[in-house]
């Protein structure tokens, strides 16, 4: 493996899950973070990589900053954020690129619990961009026997894949607070993957990539685990806890509270149905209350599975 100089934009949780990886691959490793001593220039100076862990609402405004930069156009973004920006609906991925037109970008995405990942267990992850060689280089980079890359040729399904299912999550954190059990759960999963497919495919997204790790997988991880600041945004809610209460004490970010504003506005402007979305929404309103979201989604108009 060639080393590679990688600068990791974002010191939270996963930004240093990430560093870890790339450090024990032996490559050079630089993080910024906007409390930390280091200019953005020092740390990207020379960089082959740079991967962006910051969360949602910080996306633009480092991009812009870095923009002020001379970077080479080999220089590969990576974007590791799962979120949409309200004002503009884009994703981290199309921001960066708006910003750095003439340099590959790559979605790094997958079902990756960053305290499953510190403590060394095994995972796999998908990089996804339209230049195939930039995805390969990032693969090769974070490879490990501990962390299995695949790469995709889907950025935007794999983006919203690991976007999409945090709003998923959030609700499934509800059904185990209130204790719906298993066949609730499978349900709600699995109507929750339809509805991420129907918004997906709104943005060009193929429908095979939700099917895969980043949609699916990261699916399954973050509505099993309690390890999901989603999940638990849900789980707390169902407790009878207030969102403001919830975020006051959470360790890091849910980015499916903001995800979801997004997505019903979509919804709303383009006659998208997403029921499950819609309740969780109304939810973190304070609009109703659990039951009342459980309740509306049992009553809704019977009608065919696939329509
Ligand atoms: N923690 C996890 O297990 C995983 C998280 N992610 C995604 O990675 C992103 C970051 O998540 P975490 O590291 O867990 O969150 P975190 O809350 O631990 O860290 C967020 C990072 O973003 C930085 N940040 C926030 N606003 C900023 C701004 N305006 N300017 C500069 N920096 C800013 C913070 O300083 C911090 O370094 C989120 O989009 C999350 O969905 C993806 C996969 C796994
Ligand atoms: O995206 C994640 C795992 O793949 C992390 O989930 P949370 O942001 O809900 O903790």
């Amino acid at each position: 493996m060639r080393e590679t100089t990688i600068s990791i934009l974002g010191a939270g949780a996963w930004g240093a899950s990430l560093a870890n990886l790339a450090i024990a691959n032996g490559h050079r490793v630089r993080v910024w973070s906007r409390r930390g001593a280091e200019t953005l220039a020092a740390v990207l100076e020379d960089a082959d990589i740079v991967l962006s862990a910051i969360s949602m609402k910080g996306v633009r405004e480092v991009a812009s900053q870095i923009q002020s930069l001379t970077l080479s156009p080999a220089t590969i973004f990576v974007t590791a954020t799962k979120g949409l920006e309200l004002e503009t609906i884009y994703t981290p991925s199309q921001i960066w690129q708006s910003f750095f037109p003439d340099n590959p970008v790559v979605v790094l995405s997958g079902p990756n619990l960053s305290k499953e990942i510190d403590q060394s267990l095994p995972a796999a992850t998908v990089v996804a961009s339209r230049v195939a060689t930039a995805a390969t280089t990032v693969q090769l980079a974070f490879s490990s026997s501990r962390f299995r890359v695949y790469t995709n040729p889907d950025p935007i399904g794999v983006e919203l894949g690991g976007t999409l299912k945090n709003v998923i999550a959030i609700a499934s954190g509800v059904c185990d607070g209130l204790h719906l059990g298993t066949n609730a759960k499978a349900a709600l999963v699995t109507r929750g993957l339809t509805e991420m497919v129907r918004i997906g495919n709104c943005w060009g997204a193929k429908t095979e990539t939700f099917y895969g790790l980043s949609g699916l997988g990261d699916l399954l991880a973050t509505c099993n685990s309690p390890l999901s600041r989603n999940y638990q945004v849900g789980y707390q809610l169902a407790g009878g806890e207030t969102l403001a209460q919830i975020l006051a004490k959470l360790p890091g970010t849910a980015e499916g509270v903001n995800t979801c504003q997004v997505l019903v506005q979509l919804a709303r402007q383009q006659n998208i149905v997403i029921p499950i979305t819609e309740q969780v929404y109304r939810l973190l309103q304070g609009e109703v209350t659990p039951q009342q979201a459980l309740d509306e989604l049992m009553l809704r108009d019977i009608k065919p599975e696939y329509n």
